[in-house]
């Protein structure tokens, strides 16, 4: 049976009295790779924010394997991980002593600490980078380093905002693989957020198009059709 990971249900953020988000529902099934678009401003953040338990809805409620993050807060949260706007790392340090460092909130001992983070470096190629500080990393190292990182609790749900950007052909292609490797070998479900519809194109199961805070289209991805021309029609509906 499909079960789904994540679910939205009527979920509106208004501040101010101007509605950020507004009644948006979709749901994302087990071992998907959801993408969500939309233009600058649409609202993908608020959403992502929401669903990370930075903020909370105004209206509705979001579900993590069936927990409500609003309701039920730290248990939902237990089965995400995510990187919202971009990694936070200390640069002085190395990428191992980073992931150790955070490795330590999840309540493990030292050497459950030390086989869990060679687990999630040897998942994000990072291995022979890894006793390196942080401030020599590329932009790529940076962003699978902060992959790694949210790997750590062993999360069901990954969220990814905007992860491929400022990356270059290379580093962007390193992510894409390195993302549906953790779909195909590790199961985890992903929604991520991009502006790069041909990245989107390559990696998603389904897909998520919001525009000034409401949802214009959600469902499966038809590989066939050119996602562009499909993202532009919905931008001008
Ligand atoms: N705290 C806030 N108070 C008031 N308005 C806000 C706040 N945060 C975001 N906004 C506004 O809400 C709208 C949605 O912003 P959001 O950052 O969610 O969009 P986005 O789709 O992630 O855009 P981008 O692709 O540019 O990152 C924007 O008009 C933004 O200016």
């Amino acid at each position: 049976m499909k079960t789904n990971v994540l679910e939205c249900k009527d979920v509106s953020k208004r501040i101010r009295g101007r509605y950020l988000v507004k009644d948006v529902s979709f749901q994302v099934e087990r071992g998907a790779i959801c993408g969500l678009l939309g233009p600058n401003g649409a609202g993908k953040t608020t959403l992502i924010r929401m669903l990370t338990g930075l903020i909370r809805p105004t209206e509705g409620d979001l579900w993590i394997q069936q927990q409500s993050v609003v309701k039920n807060r730290e248990q939902a949260l237990k089965n995400v991980g995510a990187i919202v706007e971009s990694p936070i790392f200390f640069s002085y340090m190395t990428g191992r002593d980073n992931l150790k460092n955070l490795a330590r909130l999840h309540g493990l001992s030292k050497r459950e600490i030390h086989e869990k983070v060679l687990e999630v470096l040897a998942i994000v190629g990072l291995e022979g980078r890894a006793d390196e500080k942080v401030r020599t990393y590329s932009l790529g190292m940076k962003q699978r380093l902060g992959i790694a990182q949210s790997l750590l609790g062993d999360p069901e749900l990954l969220i990814l905002d905007e992860p491929a950007n400022g990356l270059d052909p290379m580093g962007m292609r390193e992510l894409r693989e390195l993302i549906l490797t953790l779909k195909d070998q590790y199961g985890k479900t992903i929604l991520i957020s991009s502006h790069l519809l041909d990245e989107i194109q390559k990696m998603c199961d389904q897909i998520v198009i919001i525009r000034e805070g409401q949802m214009v289209w959600q469902g499966e991805l038809d590989h066939e059709q050119d996602l562009e021309t499909f993202f532009m029609e919905r931008m001008s509906q």
